[in-house]
C-alpha cells in the first residue's frame, strides 16, 4: 500500500481540546486526568476508524493541556496551526467558561463533545458554548450523547460515536481540498454549463484554486515524448494483457482500420501517463529535462474536455478517465485521480466529495432514461419487479466511471466498492475481466478510442449527488440514495441496444419515502439539475448533507431520514418544523466558508 500524500499539503490531523473549569484548588485538578482522558479516547478512536485517502490513520493532536480559558485556548490554537489541524472537537465532562475557552478561526469545521454526565454539567458546557458559536456566527456542531454516563468513564457511546465520524470525515473532507486545484483540460465541452468553470464557487466555497491547460499541452507532451517511456512500454503491455477489445458497433463505413486501432491504444495510454503528471507531477519528468513538467498542477481534482475539439480529431479520453478514476492501474492499487469527463467542474467536485467522504473510486455518469415500468413492459414484455418495480433509472455515460463499478469486488459475498488498500489482485482481475474495451462509436468520437463497456452488478447500496449552480443562489446539492439493479440479461440488452452499448451501465432505483420529490422514481430524474450525477458506494447521504453544511451548500432535495441528518447546532435557530428551508436560510446568512 503506497501511503505517500500526492499533493503539496501535510494531510489534515484533527486537533483535540479538552476542555476545563478554571478554578484552582480543589475543582479544576479533580477534573484534569478525566478530562484529559476524555480527549486521549477521542484520540483513539478516530485515528482507529478514519484513513485519508492513501490508507494513512488520521493522525489527531491532543491541547498540551486542558483548556480552561483564552491563554490555553490561544496556546492550543497556536499548536494546531503548527501542526496542521484543519478540524477542531472539543471535549469536556464539566463546566467550562464558554467565550474563554471556544475555539474562534472561523475557517476550521468544528464540534464540540459535552459529556452526559451528572456530577459535573458537561451539557451545561455545550448549550453555553454552542450559544456562544450561534452568537458569534461560528457553527459549530454539538454532540450530547442520549445516556447519562458515569464520571470517568471513557467510553464513547455508539450514538456520540456515530456523530463523531460523520463531523470529522466531512471536517476532513473540507481540510483536504483547501489549498488544492481543479485542472480544467481544455474548455466548455458541448456547452455543458458545469464546464463553465465559477472560480467564485470554487474559490469561496472550497478554498480551492483553477488552473488551466489547454488540450494543445496533450499534443506537445505526446509529440515530444514527455512522458515516463519506461512505464508506458509497461502501461501498454499490461493493457494488452488485461484490457480486453469489445467487438467493433461501427458500421463498415464507419470503422477504424486494424492500424488505427493499433495506435489508439498507444495514444490512450499516453493520455492517460499525461492527465496524471498534469494534476499531480511527476519526478520522472524531472531526469528528462522538464522540471516544471514533474510538479504538476497539485490538482485533486480534475476534467478533460474532449467533446468535441479533441475526439474529433484525436482517440476518445474514456480509457484515460475509466483508468484514472478506477483504485487499479498496471502500478497496482492505488488511490482513485478524480477526473471529470467532459471537464464537468460541478461533478468532478461532486466525486471528490463522494471519495473524500468513502475513500473508494467513484462513478461518473449521464442521468440517461427513466424507465417506467409501462415502457419497459411494451418494449421488452418484461414486469420490472423486486426493488425496481416502481421504475428504474438507466446511469450510463462514455468514460469516467470507475471500473470499480462493475460491482466485482466483495464483502460477505456482497457486491461493493472498497478503499483500494482492501481491494485483492483477484479483485482487480474480475474488474478488468468484466470490462470490454469497445472501439468509440465514430459518429461521436471521429477520432477513435476506446470506451469501457461493462454493466454494475445489483443490489449494491448507492448514492447518487450532484452540485448545481444557480445564479443569484449560488450553488446547491442533490442526494438520492438508492440501489443498484440486476435486471434479466436480456432486458438489459433490449434497453442497451436503444442507446449506446459501448458505454457502461448502471441500473439504479432510488429509495422512495413516499413524500416530495421522492414519493416516485420518475419525480427524482425529473428533478435531476443537470445532465450528470455521481455514484458512490454505500448510503452516504447523511455525510454528504454534514459536508455541504459545512460548505454553505444547501441540498434542495434528499432521502435521507430526519435522525441521520447532522448540522451545526444553529441550523435548528433557523426553524425546526422545515429543516430544508432552514438551511436554505442558514446557508444564506453564513455565506461562503472562505469568503
Ligand atoms: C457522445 C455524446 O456526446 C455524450 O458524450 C453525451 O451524451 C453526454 O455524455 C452528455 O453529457
Ligand atoms: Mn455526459
Amino acid at each position: 500500500m503506497t501511503k505517500t500524500n500526492r499533493y503539496y499539503a501535510r494531510l489534515p490531523k484533527i486537533g483535540i481540546r479538552p476542555t476545563i473549569d478554571g478554578r484552582r484548588n480543589g475543582v479544576r485538578e479533580s477534573l484534569e486526568e478525566v478530562t484529559m482522558n476524555l480527549a486521549k479516547s477521542v484520540s483513539e478512536f478516530i485515528s482507529e476508524n478514519l484513513s485519508h485517502y492513501n490508507g494513512e490513520a488520521v493522525e489527531c493532536v491532543i491541547a498540551d493541556t486542558c483548556i480552561g480559558g483564552v491563554a490555553e485556548a490561544a496556546q492550543t490554537a497556536e499548536k494546531f496551526a503548527k501542526e496542521g489541524v484543519g478540524v477542531s472537537i472539543t471535549v469536556t465532562p464539566c463546566w467550562c467558561y464558554g467565550t474563554e475557552t471556544m475555539d474562534t478561526d472561523p475557517s476550521i469545521p468544528k464540534a464540540v463533545w459535552g459529556f452526559n454526565g451528572t456530577n459535573r454539567p458537561g451539557a451545561v458546557y455545550l448549550a453555553a458554548v454552542l450559544a456562544a458559536h450561534n452568537q458569534k456566527g461560528l457553527p459549530a456542531f454539538g454532540i450530547y450523547g442520549e445516556d447519562v454516563q458515569d464520571v470517568g468513564d471513557t467510553t464513547i457511546p455508539d450514538d456520540v460515536q456515530e456523530k463523531l465520524l460523520k463531523f470529522a470525515k466531512a471536517g476532513l473532507a473540507v481540510a483536504m481540498m483547501k489549498g488544492k486545484s481543479y485542472l480544467s483540460m481544455g474548455s466548455v465541452s458541448m456547452g455543458i454549463a458545469g464546464s463553465m468553470i465559477d472560480e467564485t464557487f470554487f474559490q469561496d466555497y472550497l478554498g480551492m484554486r483553477n488552473e488551466y491547460i489547454d488540450m494543445t499541452e496533450f499534443v506537445r507532451r505526446l509529440d515530444r515524448e514527455i512522458y515516463d517511456k519506461e512505464e508506458y512500454e509497461r502501461a501498454l503491455r499490461w493493457v494488452k494483457e488485461n484490457c480486453k477489445q469489445g467487438p467493433d458497433n461501427n458500421s463498415d463505413d464507419f470503422k477504424r482500420t486494424a492500424e488505427q486501432h493499433e495506435e489508439d491504444w498507444e495514444t490512450s495510454v499516453k493520455m492517460t501517463l499525461i492527465a496524471r503528471d498534469l494534476m499531480v507531477g511527476n519526478p520522472k519528468l524531472a531526469e528528462l529535462g522538464y522540471g516544471e513538467e514533474a510538479l504538476g498542477h497539485n490538482a485533486i481534482t480534475a476534467g478533460f474536455q474532449g467533446q468535441r475539439q479533441w475526439t474529433d480529431h484525436f482517440p476518445n479520453g474514456d480509457f484515460m478517465e475509466a483508468i484514472l478514476n478506477s483504485s487499479f492501474d498496471w502500478n497496482g492499487t492505488r488511490a482513485p485521480y478524480i477526473f471529470a469527463t467532459e471537464n464537468d467542474s460541478l461533478n468532478a467536485v461532486t466525486m471528490l466529495f463522494g471519495h473524500l467522504i468513502t475513500n473508494t473510486a467513484q462513478v461518473f455518469a449521464d442521468v440517461r432514461t427513466y424507465w417506467s415500468p409501462d415502457a419497459v413492459k411494451r418494449v421488452t414484455g418484461y414486469e420490472l419487479e423486486g426493488k425496481a418495480e416502481n421504475g428504474i433509472i438507466h446511469l450510463i455515460n462514455s468514460g469516467p466511471a470507475a471500473l470499480d463499478g462493475t460491482g466485482q469486488q466483495t464483502k460477505d459475498g456482497k457486491p461493493v466498492m472498497k478503499p483500494f488498500w482492501e481491494i485483492t489482485d483477484e479483485e482487480v482481475q474480475k474488474c478488468l475481466d468484466a470490462t470490454l474495451w469497445r472501439p468509440a462509436s465514430t459518429e461521436y468520437f471521429r477520432g477513435g478510442g476506446y470506451s469501457s463497456d461493462f454493466l454494475t452488478k445489483g443490489e449494491m447500496p448507492v448514492t447518487i449527488a450532484r452540485i448545481n449552480l444557480v445564479k443569484g443562489l449560488g450553488p446547491v446539492m442533490q442526494i438520492a440514495e438508492g440501489y443498484t439493479i440486476d435486471l434479466p440479461i436480456g432486458v438489459h440488452d433490449t434497453l442497451d441496444l436503444r442507446t449506446d452499448p459501448t458505454w457502461p451501465t448502471t441500473w439504479f432505483v432510488p429509495n422512495l419515502t413516499g413524500e416530495g420529490v421522492f414519493k416516485d422514481v420518475y419525480s427524482v430524474m425529473n428533478n435531476w439539475g443537470a445532465n450528470h450525477c455521481s455514484m458512490s458506494y454505500g448510503h452516504i447521504g447523511a455525510d454528504l448533507i454534514t459536508l455541504a453544511s459545512m460548505l454553505r451548500i444547501p441540498v434542495n432535495m434528499h432521502n435521507v431520514s430526519d435522525e441521520k441528518i447532522f448540522r451545526p447546532s444553529t441550523w435548528s435557530m433557523f426553524g425546526t418544523a422545515d429543516r430544508e428551508g432552514s438551511d436554505y436560510r442558514a446557508c444564506e446568512r453564513f455565506g461562503p466558508l472562505y469568503r
